[in-house]
């Protein structure tokens, strides 16, 4: 049970949470902190938060658990802010896709790794942002990763997993810089897939056309190419040397397919559709088997 949850960004993410946890009966009180007061006071109409301040230090005062979830560029000078302010007792957490820079930052402004310091990651989202976004099921039966450091309290560590477990989520924990890597490849990368056909189309002339005629499969596969473009900059920035080394892996398997292509060579491209659907056909009946878990 939490006394009282404040929330750094009350947008998706951060919103869901309270909104999860008030539906399981898990907090007593959510203060919310972020930038917009238009955001703000939609979350204290939605009854998200029941009071926010618009100070980070004033919002995690007497606050037992404080979530972050605000883009991996703002975590840092969050984190100056509060850090005076935190009850000895506080368990402070984090919703970022990153968890190298969270950590580093962390480090940077505490001058070690903070023992009340868990770092997660909830493996679920939209391409939507702000409270009005939020929903208190997001996290039902997805996965949420935990990447606790030696020096991670067991306590605080506890407290984290049973936040998230009970919203629905399913917790599992990995070192920090792994979750990095294996988001790169599984998230990351398929976001710069989007992000780039979107924009390699939106530049070529004709562009209405293209668009008027695209089908069920773009509207599909570019779903996450309207998510917001800060926190996809700061994903970026904060996970370049992953990224950039998938990405490169990336454009060797596209260079493979040209080459096919040009040499009109069957057997080649077979293969490769082959093997990805393959691939894919097992993921998909991963996924539903648990959720009939
Ligand atoms: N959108 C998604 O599907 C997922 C996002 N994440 C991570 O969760 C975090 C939050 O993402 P969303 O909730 O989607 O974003 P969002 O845009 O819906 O919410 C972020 C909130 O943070 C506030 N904010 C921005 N800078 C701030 C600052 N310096 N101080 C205080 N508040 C500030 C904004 O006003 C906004 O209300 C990000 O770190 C993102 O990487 C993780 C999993 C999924
Ligand atoms: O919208 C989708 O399908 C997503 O993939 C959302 C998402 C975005 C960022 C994350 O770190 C985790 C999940």
């Amino acid at each position: 049970m939490i006394r009282r949850l404040a929330i750094i960004g009350v947008g998706l993410i951060g919103g869901s949470l309270a909104r999860a946890l008030r539906a399981a009966g898990q907090v007593d009180q959510v203060v919310g902190c972020g930038r917009s007061e238009q955001n703000l006071q939609q979350a204290l109409e939605l009854g998200v938060i029941d009071d926010y301040w618009r100070d980070p230090a004033d919002a995690v005062r007497d606050a037992d658990m404080v979530f972050l979830a605000v883009p991996l560029g703002a975590m840092a000078g969050v984190l100056e802010s509060i850090h005076d302010a935190l009850a000895p007792e506080a368990v402070i957490t984090d919703g970022g896709s990153v968890k190298g820079s969270v950590v580093a930052d962390a480090v940077r402004v505490f001058g070690r790794v903070p023992p009340r310091l868990v770092p997660g990651h909830p493996i679920a989202g939209t391409e939507r942002s702000g409270v009005t976004a939020s929903f208190p099921e997001l996290y039902r039966n997805r996965r949420v990763i935990l990447t606790p450091l030696p020096e991670t309290d067991a306590d605080a560590l506890e407290r984290v997993r049973a936040m998230w477990q009970a919203t629905g989520a399913q917790v599992s924990e990995m070192a920090v810089a792994h979750h990095d890597q294996v988001l790169a490849a599984t998230s990351h990368l398929p976001h710069m897939l989007a992000f780039g056909l979107v924009d390699a189309l939106a530049r070529m002339q004709d562009n209405d056309e293209i668009f008027r005629y695209a089908a069920g499969g773009f509207r599909d596969f570019t779903r996450i190419a309207s998510s917001s473009p800060v926190m996809w900059r700061d994903i970026c920035i904060a996970n370049a040397p992953a990224l950039s080394d998938v990405l490169s892996r990336f454009s060797d398997e596209m260079g493979d397919l040209a080459d096919a292509i040009r040499g009109r060579d069957g057997d080649r491209l077979l293969e490769i559709f082959s093997r990805a659907k393959l691939a894919r056909d097992r993921f998909i009946d991963g996924i539903d088997q648990t959720a009939t878990d």
